[in-house]
């Protein structure tokens, strides 16, 4: 190439499947999303805890956003594509065909979506047999896992799904099957949410303990057999099919895939951190604890050696980070909860008028009203008579109790906006709360961690960030590219491409950080008691139950 000539530009696809909405991006080989386009996707709720998706309508907005980012490139320059997903669970029968996962009989809802309780009395049952495999997922298997799912499927759709089906996918792994053809499983999945062992594969034992033994029967073809590491490149790339639809070029890259979380933590965790005055710069990644926040929040903590925390998922082998052992903690609804308070809450309408005559979000409105009734205190102390247990939806971690319900307690009759704006502000304090009780039992467990790396649509409420450094004591560092989960889609595509040689480089090259929060030290004894508070919540809640069912 002569001196003036510069070399063609290599762009990455990413696609992050979220719980409510698809997400693309078109980023380059520093990490710049130079496009970004979302779209929304079906949900069904047809009883109290099933929930429901469609894989076409999930692959169909793959398609419009996928196809947004790249209008007006060159699609040669266009090297490599990466999918990450929520781990929801995709069933399709032996030709591949959508069966129905629900009573209904209606095939278009094939999809059981990862927060769907239906399956509480088949994990109760796995829980009883304590077989070594819960050993990685924290003691306790989780309902939102897929094994439980599976033998619900078995149990109460024999005929209509269980007997017909061919394969069962993490959403991850369907939709880097929709675009290769390859039935190949990512090792990220597999080991999270599946049991599978990056060190010794499958345990026969376990599936054959829980009534699953027809998998081991036929050597596990229909939940996979093949097992790539995120990132590895899947057959001859993209299919002419999958190309059309999505508007790219057969051929180029696809990596196997990653959860949501896990690309998150991938966009997020690897970041040069010099030059921000953060403690972790001179300390190694394990320090830094990323948690991405969206529908849900996830902890994600990696560590040279297996740490065992009870009740915090892992640890889990190469499953975010090649090389480390990764520990999950959890909670399932985080942005959901916060939705479900101001959007139940009487004063909602007043707000959504009020917000859109300002053309703001309803959380922008809520916390400029928080700034006006704070008076001469910092925001945070308006809840000192108000307190939130925020497991609406049983606890993920570190108690691991599907059984928790939400609590609050401090409400008057008042029912205005300053009530509306107040209970969201307890709320979203009760979900920074719960991060400070995963991050101790972490460290207690032999995690050493200063750092929290924020993202997800949360990362993007400045109070909830702010809640986040305060409560923990941590600063809080916010990427450069607000849409991290991308960035982490995009780096596996990069990898998949040949372009990085590992992982590892991809991520220190392309995350950035952005914005670091540091926590208001002048605060710290409030927060000390907000937190005592916070777990004797939960200990009354306890007692309540025992109380109860004392005969
Ligand atoms: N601009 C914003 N300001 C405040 N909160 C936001 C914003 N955007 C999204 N959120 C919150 O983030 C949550 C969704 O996050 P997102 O990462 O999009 O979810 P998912 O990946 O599960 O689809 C919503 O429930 C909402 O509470
Ligand atoms: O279990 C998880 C990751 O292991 C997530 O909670 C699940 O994938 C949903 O993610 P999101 O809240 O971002 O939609």
């Amino acid at each position: 190439m002569s001196g003036g000539e510069q070399k063609p530009k290599r762009y990455y696809v990413g696609v992050d499947v979220g719980t409510g909405s698809v997400r693309a991006a078109l980023v380059d080989q520093s990490g710049v999303l130079l496009a970004f386009a979302d779209h929304p996707i079906e949900k069904w709720e047809p009883q109290f805890n099933h929930h429901e998706q469609s894989s076409e309508d999930i692959w169909a907005a793959c398609c419009v956003v996928t196809k947004k980012v790249v209008q007006g490139i060159d699609l040669n320059q266009i090297r490599g594509l990466g999918f990450d997903a929520t781990c929801s669970l995709v069933v399709l029968d032996k030709e591949f065909h959508p069966l129905p996962v629900n009573h209904e009989g209606d095939s278009r809802r094939n999809v059981i979506m990862w927060l769907d309780h239906r399956a509480v009395s088949q994990v109760n049952r796995i829980n009883e047999t304590k077989h070594s495999v819960l050993q990685y997922v924290g003691g306790v298997m989780s309902v939102e896992m897929q094994a439980p799912k599976l033998l619900w499927l078995k149990e109460n759709l024999r005929e209509t799904c269980w007997d017909k089906a061919g394969h069962f996918f993490d959403l991850p792994d369907f939709l880097s099957w929709k675009a290769t053809g390859v039935t190949a499983r990512s090792l990220c999945s597999l080991v999270c949410k599946w049991t599978y062992s990056a060190e010794k594969g499958w345990d026969d034992s376990f599936w054959k303990m829980v009534g699953l033994e027809d998998f081991v029967a036929d050597n596990y073809s229909k939940i996979g057999n093949q097992v790539l590491p995120p990132g590895a490149s899947l057959g001859n790339g993209l299919t002419p099919e999958a190309a059309r639809d999505l508007g790219l070029l057969p051929g180029i890259a696809v990596a196997a895939s990653l959860i949501d979380a896990h690309a998150g933590g991938l966009g997020v965790i690897g970041a040069d951190v010099r030059g921000h005055g953060l403690v972790c710069e001179g300390q190694p990644v394990t320090s830094r604890l990323a948690v991405i926040c969206g529908t849900s929040s996830c902890h994600m903590g990696i560590s040279k050696d297996p740490i065992f925390v009870p009740g915090v998922w892992g640890p889990y082998f190469s499953a975010m980070v090649p090389g480390f052992w990764l520990n999950e903690g959890g909670q399932s609804v985080t942005g959901k909860l916060i939705d479900h308070m101001v959007q139940g809450h009487a004063a909602f309408p007043e707000l959504q008028a009020k917000a859109t005559a300002r053309c703001q979000s309803v959380y922008a409105y809520l916390n400029s009203h928080l700034d006006l009734i704070k008076k001469a205190q910092p925001v945070g102390f308006l809840t000192v008579d108000l307190h939130v247990w925020p497991d609406f939806h049983g606890n993920r971690s570190p108690l691991a109790d599907l059984t928790l319900k939400g609590m609050v307690t401090g409400l008057t009759l008042s029912q205005d906006l300053d009530d509306l704006a107040i209970l969201y502000l307890a709320t979203v304090q009760a979900i920074a709360l719960g991060t400070r009780f995963i991050k101790e039992a972490m460290e207690a467990a032999g995690h050493s961690i200063s750092t929290l790396f924020l993202c997800g649509g949360l990362s993007k409420n400045p109070l909830f960030v702010q809640m986040h450094a305060d409560i923990t004591g941590m600063p809080v560092v916010l990427s450069q590219e607000v849409e991290s989960v991308l960035v982490g889609a995009a780096i596996l595509g990069a990898c998949a491409s040949g372009d990085f040689a590992s992982v590892q480089e991809a991520m220190a090259k392309m995350s950035k950080v952005g914005k670091v929060v540091f926590p208001r030290q002048e605060d710290k004894k409030y927060y000390d008691k907000k937190y005592q508070v916070f777990l004797k919540l939960v200990e009354h809640q306890m007692e309540y139950l025992a109380i109860m069912n004392d005969d």
